[in-house]
């Protein structure tokens, strides 16, 4: 019996098998999980593929009709069972994400709290599903408009927020009446399977809520099967812009309803009149929580000739002072990145910089054995690789803007469009700024941004519908028009 690297209260959380229908499914192969702070195996994990896949599709579809006919509230009352139960292991949880995606522990307790208020928002949500009467053009008829449950629902997640990016989805779809299969990234599959687990103690009926788990080319097939079957009405993506433009193409033939939430490009705008201590602990916020791996971590920090040199000391003094290390360790602020290639790319972007011209403040360079050195770069420019796409580290290059024009035409110049913030205290120019900026989200005097109450999503490259929010229950619903007939005069 595998002994994991980390110890749990209750080691049965610790789950290495597949969840489809009643039953978990350790396939035929399994695949490695491992500590991206160490390397350490951390446990094997089963290997589905397609096969699996149209299992877990036949399991939801089974699961769906008593799921939907349920009342609302007793829908509502078991997401609430559910998000108490995170609450209740949110340890283990964190030590689980801590130990496979490496954030240190108190970004993963965070997480937690965070995944499970996606789950308590939508099970109020799921008793406000209103439909609509219209005013009939027609003494014989009536018009009624009912939203009702769209059906089986897949959900493919990623890395980053291993369990938040599944309860963002899960819960909303839930709520509505769906069910759903989920494929959670290949790293972080022990979250996702945690939380399944979890679903099961807090009485979730069998099929509603499936985890079908595989390594980098399986999860190729299970998203094909996901895209091509016909019974699976919706599929909601949370990754890079390059796969959810494959995903989406997959799904054309099925014409599924999509929900994307995709790559990001995050101006961070610091205007003349900013207050710059502010400004400088927001960036600290935007650029550096999870490493710098977020979608809506500031990419491009734009300064105003007026406050550059401040800015840019004051954030490099800052960034220094960030302990990095193994997330497990008390204190560490930021762990390492997911993967070699990810420490590769952010080199790569860093190397780019320096060779057209950045000035290194601080960083600049590998830290033992997966992590970056919180890192700022001054003088970097539009043709520096940095500027065109998403870093995914922390790294912070700093460009220099002279008026309000040009931060705006610099900060929309990119295909994507999820997050952006600036900072000012000028009323006329957070109206101006805040309208003239192309993204689905603006911060502003503001680097944290996300919450279950508000609709998150992008525009452009960066996806389609929003999560969160009364906004987010949309995707899960169908509208469907009575026209009733024979109402008549009175006899
Ligand atoms: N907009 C958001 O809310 C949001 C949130 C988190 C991450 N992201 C984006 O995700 C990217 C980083 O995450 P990532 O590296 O996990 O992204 P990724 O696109 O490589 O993988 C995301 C998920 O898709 C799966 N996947 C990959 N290729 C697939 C294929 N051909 N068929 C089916 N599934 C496939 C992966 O196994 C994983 O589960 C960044 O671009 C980041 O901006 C966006
Ligand atoms: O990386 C993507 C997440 O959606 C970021 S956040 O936790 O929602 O801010």
């Amino acid at each position: 019996m595998q002994q994991p690297a980390f110890a749990l209260s209750d080691p049965s959380l610790l789950v290495r098998d597949a969840r489809i229908g009643a039953h978990w499914r350790a396939g035929e192969r399994r695949f490695d999980v491992h500590d991206p702070a160490t390397g350490a195996l951390l446990a094997e994990v089963a290997n589905l593929g397609e096969a699996d896949t149209h299992e877990a599709i036949a399991a939801a579809a089974a699961a769906l009709p008593a799921w939907a006919a349920l009342p609302a509230k007793q829908r509502a009352a078991a997401l609430q069972r559910w998000a108490a139960l995170l609450h209740q292991h949110a340890e283990d949880l964190a030590r689980l994400m801590t130990a496979e995606q490496g954030k240190p522990l108190a970004e993963a307790r965070g997480e937690i709290t965070f995944g499970a208020s996606f789950i308590e928002w939508f099970a109020e949500e799921a008793r406000r599903v209103y439909g609509e009467t219209i005013p009939t053009t027609d003494p014989d008829k009536r018009y009624l408009v009912l939203r009702q449950p769209i059906g089986v629902c897949a959900a493919i997640t990623p890395w980053n927020f291993p369990v938040a990016m599944i309860t963002r989805k899960v819960a909303p779809a839930l709520a509505a009446g769906c069910t759903v299969v989920v494929k959670p990234a290949e790293q972080t599959p022990l979250c996702a399977l945690a939380l399944a687990e979890l679903a099961r103690r807090a009485g979730l009926p069998d099929g509603v809520l499936n985890v079908v788990t595989g390594d980098g080319a399986q999860s190729v097939a299970i998203g094909r099967a996901l895209c091509a079957s016909d019974t699976v009405r919706h599929l909601s993506f949370t990754g890079s812009t390059e796969v959810g433009r494959l995903l989406m193409a997959q799904c054309a033939p099925s014409i599924k309803k999509l929900a994307l939430e995709l790559g990001g490009n995050a101006p961070f705008i610091v205007f003349d009149d900013a207050d710059v201590d502010a400004a400088v602990e927001g960036a600290m916020i935007s650029k550096y929580r999870n490493a710098g791996q977020t979608c809506v971590c500031a990419n491009r920090l734009y300064v105003q000739d007026g406050v550059y040199e401040a800015f840019v000391t004051k954030l490099a003094e800052r960034a220094a002072q960030l302990r990095v290390g193994n997330g497990f360790e008390a204190g560490v602020q930021q762990g390492p990145l997911i993967d070699a290639d990810a420490l590769a790319k952010v080199e790569a972007h860093v190397q780019d910089a320096l060779d057209q011209g950045a000035r290194l403040l601080t960083g600049g360079h590998r830290l033992a054995p997966h992590s970056y050195a919180p890192t700022v770069l001054a003088d970097a420019h539009a043709g520096m690789r940095c500027a065109r796409e998403e870093i995914f580290g922390p790294v912070a290059p700093v460009f220099r803007f002279h008026t309000e024009a040009e931060a705006i035409a610099l900060a929309n110049a990119t295909e994507f469009g999820l997050a952006s913030y600036f900072y000012s205290r000028d009323m006329g120019r957070i109206f101006r700024v805040g309208e003239a900026l192309e993204y689905g989200m603006v911060g502003v005097n503001t680097g944290l941004i996300s919450t279950a109450e508000v609709p998150f999503g992008g525009v452009k490259h960066s996806g389609l519908g929003r999560e969160g929010s009364r906004h987010g229950m949309d995707e899960y619903l169908e509208m469907k028009y009575l026209c009733l007939a024979g109402i008549g005069a009175a006899r």
